[in-house]
């Protein structure tokens, strides 16, 4: 199920780990009408760029004197267990918990932080630092729909939100686009590298590769009706350049199977993470 943003953000948030995804995410909410005077940030070593971005915006860098409605899990999945005890006196029964930690399964996030009344548990994607990302996410049955309103609001402020009924297919929303972005700047990197390998100099290789890579996904997002087999048609002339190329990428299936074998690698990985 898609459900639209539609600011309806919580009067009080905690962020726990304000790093490249808890930033992003803070912006995004903050630019769509969060009200930073309820909004605190927990952080061990905030950065000065971080301090001074929450001195200017007028959000609290600390712990709330009382738990907030909200409270945003952005640390790494390895130090939940570590970081979670701090945490369990700033998460009251009204509290829900978003995690956007990789793996952590709904169950051991209600363990690690047992006063918190509901969760949801969610994996967006980098995009969101300009609204352009897109969010897995699954609702524990706890959620009321008043949160789960609220919490659509603030993962829509980084673009999309797709609700999943089954928790399973996290790990594997993870995979594609949690990581997908990862993938899209390698291919960017590898076409640059390809065409300083074919003599060009390496500023315009780099320059032609990252524009292309704009390009195609500017493309796709004005088309959503277009399939992208079907731009992918449009680029290839019969006997032509880019026919010469893609038989190379399919040739034994070789790209499906390396993508295929690169997200189930990541899939495995979340699973590993679960714990
Ligand atoms: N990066 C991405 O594209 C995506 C990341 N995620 C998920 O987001 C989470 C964060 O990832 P990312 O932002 O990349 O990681 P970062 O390392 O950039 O951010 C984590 C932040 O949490 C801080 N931190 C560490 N311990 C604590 C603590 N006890 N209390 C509060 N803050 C703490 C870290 O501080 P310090 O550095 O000083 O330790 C750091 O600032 C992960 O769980 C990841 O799975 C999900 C989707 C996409
Ligand atoms: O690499 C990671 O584990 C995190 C989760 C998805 C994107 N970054």
């Amino acid at each position: 199920m898609t459900i639209s943003g539609g600011g309806d953000f919580p009067a009080s948030l905690l962020l726990v780990g304000a790093g490249r995804m808890g930033s992003a995410l803070l912006q995004g909410w903050l630019k769509l009408g969060l009200d930073p005077g309820g909004v605190h940030v927990l952080d061990p070593a905030p950065s000065p760029e971080l301090q001074a971005f929450c001195t200017t915006v007028g959000v609290k860098l600390g712990v709330p004197a009382t738990p907030p409605e909200v409270l945003v899990l952005a640390i790494k999945p390895q130090t939940l267990a570590s970081a979670a005890p701090a945490l369990v006196s700033l998460a009251a029964p009204t509290t829900l918990v978003i995690s956007i930690l990789a793996g952590k399964t709904l169950k051991t996030l209600a363990d690690h932080l047992p006063s918190a009344g509901a969760f949801v548990r969610a994996m967006p994607n980098l995009p969101a630092a300009i609204g352009a990302g897109i969010t897995g996410a699954v609702a524990d049955p706890a959620v009321t729909p008043e949160q789960k309103r609220k919490a659509d609001a603030l993962l829509a402020a980084g673009g999309r939100v797709e609700w999943l009924g089954d928790e399973d297919l996290i790990d594997a929303v993870t995979a594609v686009s949690g990581s997908g972005p990862a993938y899209v700047f390698y291919l960017a990197e590898c076409l640059a590298e390809a065409g300083i390998v074919e003599g060009l100099p390496p500023a315009v290789a780099e320059r032609l590769a990252r524009a292309t890579i704009e390009g195609a996904g500017a493309l796709l997002a004005a088309l959503p009706e277009v399939a992208a087999a079907k731009l992918r048609a449009d680029v290839t002339s019969p006997g032509g350049t880019t026919e010469a190329a893609l038989a190379e990428l399919k040739g034994g299936d070789a790209l499906p199977k390396l993508i295929a074998r690169a997200v189930a690698a990541a899939r495995k990985r979340a699973q590993q993470l679960s714990g």
